[in-house]
């Protein structure tokens, strides 16, 4: 209960559904048998919201994560992207003619961003949208060949709708991107709309359950009215109107996903590999501890638990730091619709940042874990070539991750510089205006305030020198962008310093907040593993400044070993607690009965390729 709240009920409700429990196994279907086996899946989740009366947004996600177990499906980007950016962008009007369309799946969306050129420089977008007075209406072009659109999810056969950022002329002036709403198929025959060139990109590392598409727009007409206009506006004769604010609000869909991504793709993805190879190691038996004694659970190596419990230890960080971001973007959402602005840059400097550090940490965490499980680990039985092939997208998708991380950065010199001058910061940033100490305080009680105090010390400073260095290749006669270039290294660590020190605070205040002193007790130890684990990787960023001493790293080093084996009678009902049912991990070695051979057998024997098959019989022949 620690983590799912009120999940459980539409769970049960979803694991019901013979179609979400039993289905056709993914590992033996093609690409396109997969994509076929979403769709039929996501036309049965939409049945199954109208019959159970699932409207709010978090019962559908507890049925999505049984109804399409580790995959996106063509509704991510619907129900994450589209619906969301008309709620954000659109006029009162707009919001009635398509949300309630939308929502009752009559029309199915996309975000229309990338182009075949550009993803990260979104100023560098090529799509135009020409307004035309005489007609009242937007002419959508694609000028160049690096201009057609490229990547959208669903964009390929299966979306009718989608949400395009397009730069805006009007008598030839340029007024920057802006989002339209473009019909894109016949709602009636399916068919792409004249004018457009649309299709599938082809198969991908993974996302094999979503049509990532193209489209070409040739001088393709839309009305006026389908420009969201809650924040800029064009008038009939074409007057540009716009209210007084932040022109980076045309990213909010950007910044709402980034936000959900920390939690819903870095957090479950890590909990579930964790939640596979930690179950498979207590079943596993390997090798001999002691002479003429049965073979030991492998989980009882003490190598294995190494590679096992700081994953685990992650996987709790991210998953509390997940919850967190969703509180803080609603929370800072809620301010920005009341006219409050301020905190827009501390959101989306933590919502990349967090994105980027948790992404980067899970999907390398997913990979550890399958090579922790041996040879079946690398079975697609295992179920985590899976999950790592989705959940490392989130690496790249939504902003790429260094591209992100230098985001943060900018925010981190931006409140740096200021404190310099005197001003106070506030937020997740406080810390850059406390007087930090310059000795460790940590003995070898590890409370988790001295370990918190250790990785602020490390971001403050980090943030410090990667300031100073960008001053100091300035005042060498460099030009800013050339000097932001050449510290841009400096800067992603000192970006990662900050989320690094974020997470821990984040599992620390969530330790404190639990009543149960037993519970209390397991979670301390695993927020000091996380603690302690990220002190010895990055010990030379703790020692450089002599904050961290040879003594100190020594006891860092005999508490983390320490603490492997406290943490062993609990490591599987650490994993149990995530709660995640078979239907969802998706892998024979995570099963909750532990029955592995039997079931690697049995799912061997139903591979394809044991099936008659007349060519291959006659070339082996
Ligand atoms: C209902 C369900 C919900 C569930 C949720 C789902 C969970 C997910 C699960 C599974 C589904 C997933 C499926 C996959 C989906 C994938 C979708 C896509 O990929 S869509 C494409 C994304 N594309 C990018 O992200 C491009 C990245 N690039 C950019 O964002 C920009 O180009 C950027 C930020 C790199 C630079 O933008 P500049 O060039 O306009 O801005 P500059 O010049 O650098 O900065 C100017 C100022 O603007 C601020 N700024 C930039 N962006 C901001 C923003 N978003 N908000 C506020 N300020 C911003 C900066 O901090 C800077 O501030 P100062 O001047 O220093 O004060
Ligand atoms: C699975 C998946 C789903 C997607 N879904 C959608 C979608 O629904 N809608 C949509 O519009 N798009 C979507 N995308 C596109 C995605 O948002 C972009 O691919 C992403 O933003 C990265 O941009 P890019 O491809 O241009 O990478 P690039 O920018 O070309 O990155 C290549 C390399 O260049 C580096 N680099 C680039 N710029 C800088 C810089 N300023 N400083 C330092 N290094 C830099 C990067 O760090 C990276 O190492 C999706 C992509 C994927 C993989």
């Amino acid at each position: 209960m620690l983590f799912k709240g009120g999940g459980l009920p539409h769970e049960s409700l979803a694991l019901q559904e013979k179609l979400f429990g039993a289905g056709p196994d993914y590992n033996f279907m093609t690409r396109i048998e997969r994509f076929k086996n979403s769709l039929v899946r996501v036309q049965h989740f939409i049945r199954c919201c109208a019959r159970y009366n699932l409207h709010d947004h978090a019962d559908k996600k507890w049925f999505e994560g049984v109804a399409f177990p580790n995959e996106v499906s063509v509704l991510g980007p619907h129900s994450g992207m589209f619906i969301p950016t008309l709620k954000e962008q659109g006029s009162e009007e707009q919001i009635q003619k398509w949300v309630p369309q939308a929502e009752k799946h009559q029309i199915m969306g996309t975000y229309i961003q990338t182009e075949l050129g550009h993803g990260t420089f979104v100023r560098g977008l090529e799509t135009t949208a020409t307004y035309d007075p005489k007609t009242e209406e937007f002419i959508l072009n694609s000028p160049t060949l690096t201009s057609i659109k490229w990547w959208p999810g669903g964009l390929g056969r299966t979306c009718n709708f989608g949400i395009v950022m397009a730069l805006l002329y009007i008598d030839g002036k340029n007024y920057g991107m802006h989002p339209f709403v473009v019909q894109l198929r016949s709602l009636k025959t399916h068919e792409p709309l004249p004018g457009l060139t649309m299709g599938d990109i082809g198969p991908k590392f993974g996302f094999d359950t979503v049509d990532n598409g193209y489209l070409q727009f040739n001088h393709f007409g839309i009305p006026r009215e389908n420009m969201l206009m809650k924040y800029c506006q064009v008038l009939k004769n074409g007057t540009y109107t716009k209210q007084t604010r932040n022109p980076k609000f045309s990213y909010g869909a950007m910044i709402f996903v980034r936000s959900m991504v920390v939690y819903e793709v870095a957090g479950q993805g890590l909990a579930k590999a964790c939640t596979i190879a930690i179950r498979y190691s207590a079943i596993r038996r390997q090798s001999e501890l002691k002479k003429s004694r049965p073979e030991p659970q492998i989980l009882d190596y003490q190598t294995q638990q190494y590679k096992l419990f700081p994953l685990l230890a992650l996987a709790y960080a991210v998953w509390f730091t997940g919850v967190r971001m969703k509180e803080i973007y609603f929370m800072v959402n809620n301010e920005i619709k009341q006219g409050h602005t301020e905190r827009l840059p501390e959101l989306h400097a933590i919502s990349s940042g967090l994105k980027a550090f948790t992404t980067s940490m899970a999907s390398w965490g997913i990979e550890r874990c399958r090579l922790a499980c041996g040879g079946h680990g690398y079975s697609a039985a295992s179920g985590l070539p899976k999950i790592y092939v989705n959940a490392t997208g989130g690496c790249t998708y939504e902003g790429e991750n260094t591209v992100m991380l230098l985001q943060c950065a900018r925010f981190l010199m931006n409140i740096y510089g200021g404190v310099k001058n005197g001003r106070r910061p506030s937020g997740s940033v406080n810390y850059l205006g406390e007087r930090i100490s310059s000795r460790c305080t940590l003995t070898s009680e590890f409370t988790l305030k001295s370990l918190a105090d250790a990785f602020k010390h490390r971001a403050a400073r980090m943030i410090k020198e990667a300031s100073e260095r960008l001053n100091r290749l300035q005042a060498s006669g460099n030009d800013p962008e050339d000097s932001w270039n050449l510290n841009s290294v400096v800067l992603t660590k000192a970006a990662e310093a900050h989320c690094h020190y974020y997470m821990v605070l984040v599992f620390e205040s969530v330790v404190e907040s639990v009543e149960d002193n037993c519970v209390k007790d397991i979670l301390r130890q695993l927020c000091q593993l996380l603690a302690l684990c990220g002190i010895q990787e990055n010990s030379g960023d703790f020692i450089q400044d002599g904050f961290l001493n040879n003594d100190q790293l020594e006891l860092v080093k005999q508490k983390q070993l320490s603490l492997l084996s406290e943490i062993r009678p609990n490591a599987v009902l650490l994993v149990d607690a995530f709660e995640f049912h078979d239907v969802q991990l998706g892998s024979i070695l995570g099963r909750f009965d532990g029955n592995v051979y039997e079931n690697l057998f049995k799912w061997a024997k139903k591979t394809p390729l044991n099936k008659p098959e007349d060519l291959i019989h006659r070339l082996l022949r």
